[in-house]
């Protein structure tokens, strides 16, 4: 469980990214970070991380606060994604997946049949192990990323719009591939995004920031689509359009569901709760 307790942070320039932010991350489970830009979801992410300290209040893992902690190892011990996979170019792949064994002293070949199986373990195909990073597709970089992030096998993988540079598509197979390795791996996963759609996909619990990383509401996806806290909400996760804002169509052959656009997205069923 990763805790923060009233954590602020103003940058050097005055700029207040966080104020005043609380919130539970509960293990071994995915918790999404949705907020437009500026709203300071990177800032609390890094901090977690201590690659960003806090100004005032604390962050605890399992109860320990971080602050006590030396911050390379910490940072060595917690797995970190970024958007555009912020690999080693002068580095083959099987090597970048195994930039934090080699750190801990793990020998070479060790490493690397370890980085092999992490290799498998996203999906990817071992014949790319040789390649360096720029000979290999958007989402092949991305996957690479989360292998490496994974190859230490961290309690807790931060994600920051991991799969913000790739195309629609292969975005949803990303998507899909990290939710099928969060049902095999349950680790503690802290994702930020600026897509509503893709927290409410991933989010075990999702938490609605505007600027200043205020908290606008925190819950599963049910509890915000059925209840927004606010005006904010609803308008951001666009309940009044789109694919969210279905209505009921009676035919001939039964009720239907129709979204913002008019289309027949599936059939009313009585439900048995
Ligand atoms: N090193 C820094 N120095 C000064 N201000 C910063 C620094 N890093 C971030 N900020 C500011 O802090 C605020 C929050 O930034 P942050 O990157 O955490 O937001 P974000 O929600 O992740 O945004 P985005 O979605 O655009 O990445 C912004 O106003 C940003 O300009």
């Amino acid at each position: 469980m990763i805790e923060f307790r009233s954590v602020t942070k103003t940058y050097p320039d005055g700029t207040d990214a966080v104020a005043d932010f609380s919130l539970v991350v509960p293990a071994h489970t995915t918790t999404v970070l949705v907020g437009s830009s500026g709203s300071g979801k990177t800032t609390l992410l890094r901090m977690i991380n201590r690659m960003v300290e806090p100004t005032s209040g604390s962050i605890e893992i399992d109860g320990e606060p971080i602050a006590q902690r030396d911050p390379v190892r910490l940072r060595r011990s917690i797995g970190y994604v970024l958007q555009n996979g912020g690999l080693l170019p002068h580095h083959r792949v099987i090597d970048n997946v195994a930039t934090v064994l080699r750190l801990e002293g793990t020998p070479k070949q060790e490493a690397r049949e370890k980085a092999a199986e992490v290799l498998d373990v996203v999906g990817l195909d071992r014949s790319l192990a040789q390649r360096y990073p720029s000979q290999l597709s958007g989402g092949q970089q991305q996957r690479v990323g989360v292998a490496r992030a994974l190859a230490a096998d961290p309690n807790i993988l931060l994600m920051d719009e991991p799969f913000g540079a790739v195309d629609p598509i292969v975005r949803a197979e990303l998507q899909a591939e990290t939710l099928r390795l969060q049902q095999e791996l349950h680790k503690t996963v802290v994702f930020v995004t600026h897509d509503i759609d893709e927290a409410f996909l991933l989010g075990d619990q999702v938490v609605i920031l505007s600027t200043g990383a205020q908290v606008a509401q925190v819950g599963s996806p049910s509890e915000i689509i059925e209840n927004p806290a606010d005006d904010f909400v609803a308008s951001f996760i666009g309940t009044e359009r789109g694919a969210r804002a279905l209505r009921t169509k009676h035919t001939d052959h039964g009720t239907v569901l129709v979204d913002g656009a008019g289309r027949t997205q599936g059939r009313l069923v009585e439900s048995s709760s």
